[in-house]
């Protein structure tokens, strides 16, 4: 093996994390070389929230002209999968061809290596034959890959993950959806609404499970709508594949579909990255950092696989807070408390911080505030499609928000005046001081604060 080459970093995985640390560490000079062994830009431009939001987004088109009638006349809709198929290759992926960013990412001075890193000891990365040792250290931007549970029958179908359901140039007459989570929801509604007959099978009693209550009731309202079927607290016994998949529940109910799409979650794989040599412990589930993003001694890590939420926006925020430590820049550390979160179903829910669930568990003095969104102005105004809901969570004895969920038209927006309350601890006497534009959606967050008991 040739002599290890000495650069400044190596970032290992340049997905959303990797791509922003690394371009950012060698556009201040150092020397950097990022290594990935897929595409770069990693799962959110090319299987990720790119793809399916600009699925989201066409079914929205689908669902509000079929809104029509009785608001502003009649409408003919006839669904087209073909231009969603053609935006998703040609625009958003350039049919998952990643020279866009490794270019961008060369231009900024950082070496760019395709293939799998293995790290060796502290500071040294083995790529093949080659081998980097970096002066000022290692970041690890990993990401996590779907998991596939044990289900008997399940390993060796040809069961879609997230990707083949992106990469679909043509729909299925019908497809089973295994995990009813943020990407089984989403990409649920979305095909249900090109005429794809959609079941969801979910093993918690309801579809996102860790959002609030009232979020689970709405999104699954709103996939009834569609014609999807969801049936919560169900478990596949196993899975059988013959032409078309067929699963059986642990009730005994056998359910079939073409497609099977499995959307049960995904996970960090950390062995077999040679965490070890560097004193990191392998079999984690994710790798556990402190506030500068430091996972151990020259090691940082951001992103999916540190478990601190799994969003494009955690990865960015997260590689900031790397990169400004390893120019040690200062500024502020990790801070989890404002963390925001959008699945983009129609109606969109966002949320940010708490739930009241977890704000009790805390053993905050919670209160909260809740309006139905039919019942403001704008959601009378709006009609159909004015489904949805805005719920405060305060902590009384701090008078702040702690958390918060908008469902609704512009959930996804509306929750930003959430976070910034819950992100700056405006005190709720100040925010209920506020002017809130009518007739609005946001209005109703006036309503919420003034409903907080
Ligand atoms: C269907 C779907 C929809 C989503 N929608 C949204 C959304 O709307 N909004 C949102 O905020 N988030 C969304 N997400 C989540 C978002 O995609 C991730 O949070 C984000 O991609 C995480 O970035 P990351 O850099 O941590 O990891 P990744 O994007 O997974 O990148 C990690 C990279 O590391 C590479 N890699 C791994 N191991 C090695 C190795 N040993 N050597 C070299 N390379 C390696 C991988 O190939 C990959 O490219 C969605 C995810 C999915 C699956
Ligand atoms: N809009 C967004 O920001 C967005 C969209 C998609 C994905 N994501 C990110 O990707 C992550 C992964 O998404 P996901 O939907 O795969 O995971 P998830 O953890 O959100 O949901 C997985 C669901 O599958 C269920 N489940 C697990 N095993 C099961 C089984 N054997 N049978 C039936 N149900 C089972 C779980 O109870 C859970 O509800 C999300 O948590 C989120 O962080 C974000």
């Amino acid at each position: 093996m040739a002599e290890a080459r000495q650069v400044d970093v190596v970032v290992v995985g340049l997905g959303v994390g990797g791509e922003e640390a690394a371009g950012r560490l060698a556009a201040a000079g150092l020397n950097v070389v990022g290594v990935e062994h897929r595409l770069v830009g990693g799962e959110c431009p090319y299987w990720g929230c790119i793809p399916t939001k600009i699925m989201v987004r066409a079914g929205n088109a689908l669902a509000e002209a079929r809104r029509i009638p009785g608001l502003a006349g009649t409408s003919t809709v006839e669904a087209d999968w073909a231009p969603v198929a053609k935006r998703i290759r040609d625009e958003a992926t350039d049919d998952w061809n990643d020279k866009v960013a490794v270019d961008r990412f060369t231009a900024k001075g950082g070496t760019f290596v395709r293939g799998t890193a293995t790290i060796t000891g502290p500071g040294r990365v083995r790529v093949g034959d080659e081998e980097y040792t970096a002066r000022r250290g290692l970041v690890i931007a990993t990401g996590t890959a779907a998991v596939i549970p044990p289900v008997e029958g399940l390993a060796g179908t040809p069961y879609w993950t997230n990707r083949e359901a992106v990469e679909a140039a043509t729909l299925p007459e019908s497809m089973l959806v295994l995990g009813g989570g943020a990407i089984g929801c989403e990409l649920a509604q979305a095909y249900a609404r090109f005429g794809v007959r959609v079941t969801v099978i979910e093993g918690s009693p309801r579809l996102l499970a860790m959002e609030e209550p009232e979020s689970s009731a709405v999104a699954e309202a709103a996939l009834a709508a569609d014609g999807v079927l969801v049936r919560t607290g169900a478990r596949a016994r196993s899975v059988a594949h013959d032409g078309e998949f067929q699963v059986t529940l642990t009730d005994g109910t056998v359910l079939t579909g073409e497609k099977l799409l499995v959307a049960t979650g995904r996970a960090a794989r950390l062995s077999g990255l040679g965490l070890e040599n560097v004193g990191l412990d392998p079999a984690a589930r994710f790798l556990s950092t402190d506030e500068r993003m430091r996972a151990g001694d020259g090691v940082w890590a951001v992103g999916d696989v540190t478990g601190n939420g799994a969003f494009t926006h955690m990865a960015m925020y997260e590689a900031d807070i790397a990169v400004r430590d390893l120019l040690g820049q200062g500024g502020p550390g990790a801070d989890y408390r404002a963390r925001p979160r959008v699945t983009f179903l129609d109606p969109e829910i966002g949320a940010v911080g708490l739930t009241e669930q977890q704000a009790r568990e805390a053993g905050l003095n919670v209160q909260v505030g809740y309006v139905p969104l039919n019942q403001t102005s704008r959601g009378f105004i709006h009609g159909p499609g004015n489904e949805g809901f805005l719920k405060l969570v305060a902590d009384h004895d701090r008078g702040v928000l702690v958390g918060g969920t908008t469902a609704g038209q512009s959930g996804g927006e509306m929750i930003a005046a959430v976070s910034v309350a819950v992100h700056a601890e405006v005190p709720v006497s100040t925010l209920l001081s506020q002017i809130w534009a009518y007739p609005t959606f946001h209005r109703g967050l006036g309503d919420a604060l003034k409903a907080l008991a």
